[in-house]
């Protein structure tokens, strides 16, 4: 007998019983050797095989989310037999790069996708594609990641620096009442966030935005209701800026919103039977409207909101138009991605918010070596560790995927001045972000390594993650406490200010407890700087036996 034998027989087993005894057996979905290497649970099957129209899967980095959710779109294009139109989107580009990837290893989709319409991209792109067809041609295509966001940021706060200056200097600035009137700290980038703000939630009316409430934007600087007033004038000038001097230029926020203002305008045949929402806690809130107005059938959406590193918004999932109450928000508990060691480092991270009070990271499927964290008060010397470690890994573990996790802004020629980036590529195949789609093949032996910022790197894994930067300006990014130091300007020592300082805490806490749970093996945390004490704050969150310290003593900073 061979030793296949077993697990075949048991597993036609399950099949009779799942067939005999499931209450929908006709919707009974065999996902067994749908993807290499890939058993699922009981948990995740279950989730797969539960249908409704509305359901979020939620769970820790690792649990599963992403490949569940594919399943769940596998079982739809293989159960559906008319043509159907089928959405798998999420935000960000380089996890759709990654979910192409991943369904293409498995022989069942390639024999099914073309029964149905399927689109497996981002939010823009989508809405891009839609806006199009019903005439708004000037609707762009773009790869969301960090560098095009900063970009686009970048214009924006050009416009609203020129508009807030030309506006202070009118006079019809000058006759407003003085509780109309802004603070110097009102300027710049502030109001652009806010404005994007106001888009992403969709208070685009006067009454709407004097009404609602600003949460997720920050006690700094203060701005009354009075205020207000003035704020939306600025954005209705914004609003022309674009239209008239910017031929209709839309910003990404003005996606969504178009997409709800014309959803009628909308013919059925381009809606989606079905839609796939991952990493959900990243979509601003009426982009996830704008999905639920385009399904008709069934919108599913995974996603952690330990990992949300966005702004926040006043509205639940069920203003928004999703109903996943009970068994309709389904948890998975197991990690099946990381090391126990590397999620015990991860889960140490304190949360000021809800993120904390789920109760999960505890179960594994593996352990393996402590982490680690290294000081080196040169570069050089940690570009050599770096080098030496890659190369060990080469000689040991061939086929390992490697990533390793920079702060920068940008990707493009910045980054490939970076020392780390040029030292290691040197000496590697390195690809960064905006090559990761056509570059990074999973299915060659030696991968080249990937240079990702922390933003880029949601949703995919790797065997190794180095993750440098574990300094103090760059976990929490210093600009980002500058800019709260500008916002507040004489308000320091106030409580709103320290809530600010807070949730901008949180947030990074959230950037670096991402980049660790990005590891499957192993993580290497790294820092240099003129002492050993640059190192990052977030240090004293982790636990001393939870990792080992290289450089410095861990016993000066941590639980
Ligand atoms: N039942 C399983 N058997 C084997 N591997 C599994 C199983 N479930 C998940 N995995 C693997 O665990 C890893 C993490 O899964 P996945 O990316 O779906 O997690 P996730 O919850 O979406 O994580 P994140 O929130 O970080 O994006 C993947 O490599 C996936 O293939």
């Amino acid at each position: 007998m061979s030793l296949m034998q077993p697990t075949i027989n048991l597993h036609k087993k399950r099949l009779d019983f799942a067939k005999k005894s499931a209450r929908a057996w006709q919707n009974y979905f065999d996902a067994h050797g749908l993807l290499p290497n890939i058993t699922l649970s009981a948990e995740q099957i279950s989730v797969v095989q539960q249908e409704e129209e509305q359901m979020l899967i939620n769970g820790s980095a690792g649990s599963g989310k992403s490949l569940t959710l594919l399943y769940k779109l596998l079982k739809v294009m293989e159960q559906e037999n008319d043509p159907r139109r089928i959405l798998y989107c999420s935000f960000n580009t380089t996890l759709i790069e990654d979910a192409r990837k991943r369904v293409a290893q498995s022989q069942r989709f390639h024999e099914m996708k073309d029964k149905h319409t399927l689109h497996m991209t981002t939010f823009h792109n989508m809405a891009a594609e839609l806006l199009r067809e019903i005439g708004f041609k000037n609707a762009e295509f773009l790869r969301v990641n960090l560098q095009n966001i900063r970009r686009y940021e970048d214009a924006i706060i050009r416009r609203t620096i020129a508009l807030v200056d030309s506006f202070m200097d009118s006079d019809e600035y000058q006759q407003l009442p003085p509780e109309q009137k802004l603070y110097k700290t009102h300027v710049g980038t502030f109001l652009m966030d806010e404005i994007l703000w106001m888009k992403a939630n969709g208070f685009i009316t006067e009454q709407s935005y004097y009404d609602c409430e600003r949460s997720g934007r920050g006690n700094n600087p203060r701005l009354t209701k009075e205020q207000r007033r003035t704020i939306f004038h600025l954005y209705k000038q914004y609003q022309e800026l674009l239209k008239k001097q910017f031929h209709n230029y839309l910003d990404l926020e003005d996606y969504a919103l178009l997409l709800l203002k014309h959803l009628e305008d909308i013919p059925e045949s381009l809606k989606y039977d079905y839609i796939f929402v991952d990493e959900v806690q990243d979509l601003q809130a009426m982009q996830l409207k704008a999905l639920i107005g385009l399904v008709k059938k069934s919108i599913v959406v995974s996603g952690d909101p330990k990992q949300r590193i966005y702004r926040r918004s006043p509205f639940s999932y069920r203003e928004l138009g999703l109903h996943i109450e009970g068994r309709k928000t389904r948890n998975l508990r197991t990690n099946y991605r990381s090391t126990k060691e590397i999620m015990k480092l991860a889960s140490s991270l304190q949360f000021l918010d809800e993120e904390n009070d789920r109760f999960d990271d505890q179960r594994f499927v593996r352990e393996g070596k402590k982490p680690s964290i290294y000081y080196f008060p040169h570069a050089k010397e940690l570009n050599h560790h770096l080098i030496r470690q890659v190369k060990d890994i080469h000689r040991h573990d061939p086929e390992a995927t490697i990533a390793v996790i920079h702060r920068h802004d940008a990707d493009g020629h910045l980054i490939r001045q970076c020392p780390v980036f040029q030292e290691l590529n040197r000496n590697f195949d390195v690809v960064t972000v905006s090559q990761y789609g056509k570059r990074f093949d999973l299915n060659k032996q030696k991968k080249p390594i990937f240079f990702t910022d922390a933003f880029s790197v949601k949703g995919l894994e790797f065997d190794y993650v180095f993750l440098i930067h574990f300094d103090r300006e760059h976990y929490p990014n210093k600009k980002r406490i500058e800019d709260l130091n500008k916002r507040a300007g004489d308000n320091k020592n106030s409580d709103s200010y320290n809530a600010d300082y807070d949730a901008i805490l949180n947030d990074e806490k959230k950037v670096l407890y991402v980049a660790v749970t990005r590891a499957k093996k192993e993580v290497q945390l790294m820092y240099t700087g003129r002492t050993f004490r640059s190192i990052s704050p977030f240090v004293r969150d982790f636990y001393r036996a939870d990792y080992d310290a290289f450089g410095f003593d861990s016993v000066i900073y941590s639980k």
